[in-house]
């Protein structure tokens, strides 16, 4: 799909951090220069982008030992078009509908320049054509979040007919984590946690058991899983791991047989899994209280770091 661009102005509107703290205390919606673009980049006029603990924990100045410099403006999560292309860009022109991660390593000197913007300059290597049945604002709610899922399963070498546990699966990555590991990786069984007000919705994602942490102990159940998937960092998950079997950490401390792993962006990811969200396959995970609009964003953050979302929290940017 191809959308028409405007002309591009020097100034946009962006949500910009000065020093770390609350978001109520330290974010404001600022007019500041549109980002440049390096060769390899793309600029992108924003149309969606989604909120990802990362971005609280950095404004809280959690990552600062390897951020990248303040003042900075948050957001991993893109969608939008291709409003001009840097001197090298080759696989995307002007009009293109993309989304993707516009942060190749989470922790490692992110964007200072995030998507929480009216544009966002990212190299092309780390953006994918959207998906074309996906609206912006779906399409904005995955790349940080599917391609956590995704490489965390590869790492953990997941393979067909294997078990699943996925702590935390009403959340933002685990709502994709179960879905990924029962129709793209063929997990033969797919439990998951979450609390009580949750159970349905993590059933209609596809998971065969669902536990209500709030009612059960995982740990007191009989069943044993090849992999956990631990997205509320927790370190119960590797007591309910088999022989030979691993536990996949996002967050927190790690015990063996377990592991922890930091994302990396790369839209070749979002690639692999174009048919599963093209056919409907693998779907997206709009937390109803969204999607918030771009003046909200303080409120959609509030919401966030309550630690209670169901799938993703998406800002609505246009
Ligand atoms: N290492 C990495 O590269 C990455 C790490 N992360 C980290 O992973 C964690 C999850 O991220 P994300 O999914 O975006 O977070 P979310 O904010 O989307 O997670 C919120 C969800 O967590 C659920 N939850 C909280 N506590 C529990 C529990 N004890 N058992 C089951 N479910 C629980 C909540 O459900 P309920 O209301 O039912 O409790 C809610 O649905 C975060 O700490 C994040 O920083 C995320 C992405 C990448
Ligand atoms: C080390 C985990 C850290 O990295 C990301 C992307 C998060 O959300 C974290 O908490």
């Amino acid at each position: 799909m191809a959308s028409t661009v405007a002309a591009i102005p020097s100034l946009h509107k962006a949500w910009v951090y000065k020093e770390y703290g609350a978001a109520k205390d330290v974010l404001k919606l600022e007019e500041l220069p549109v980002p440049p673009l390096a060769p390899d980049q793309v600029l992108v006029k924003v149309h969606a982008a989604a909120l990802n603990p990362v971005d609280f924990k950095r404004r809280l100045g959690k990552f600062k030992a390897t951020d990248s410099d303040l003042p900075t403006v948050p957001g991993y999560d893109v969608a939008g078009v291709v409003a001009k292309v840097g001197s090298e860009v080759s696989s995307l022109k002007q009009g293109d509908e993309v989304y993707g991660d516009i942060s190749e390593f989470a922790l490692d000197k992110p964007k200072q320049w995030g998507s929480i913007a009216q544009y966002t300059a990212v190299e092309e290597k780390l953006l994918a054509i959207k998906p074309r049945n996906l609206s912006f604002i779906q399409a904005a709610s995955l790349p940080l979040a599917i391609q956590t899922a995704q490489e965390g399963f590869d790492k953990a070498k997941l393979r067909a007919g294997q078990s699943v546990l996925v702590l935390g699966g009403a959340g933002g990555v685990g709502s994709l984590a179960i879905q990924l590991a029962k129709f793209v990786y063929g997990a033969s069984l797919v439990a998951a946690t979450t609390s009580t007000p949750k159970l349905e919705l993590v059933k209609s994602l596809g998971a065969d058991i669902v536990i209500d942490y709030k009612e059960k102990n995982f740990e007191d159940m009989p069943e044993r899983y090849d992999v956990v998937f631990d997205a509320v960092g927790e370190p119960k998950g590797t007591n309910v791991v088999k022989e030979g079997g691993t536990a996949v950490v996002l967050t927190g401390p790690v015990n063996p047989p377990g592991f922890r792993f930091v994302v990396t962006s790369n839209g070749s990811n979002l690639v692999r899994l174009k048919d599963f969200l093209e056919s409907g396959t693998v779907k997206p995970v709009i937390d109803p209280k969204g999607p918030f609009d771009f003046g909200s964003v303080v409120d959609a953050f509030c919401y966030l770091e309550g630690g209670r979302a169901s799938g993703k929290v998406v800002i609505s940017v246009l």
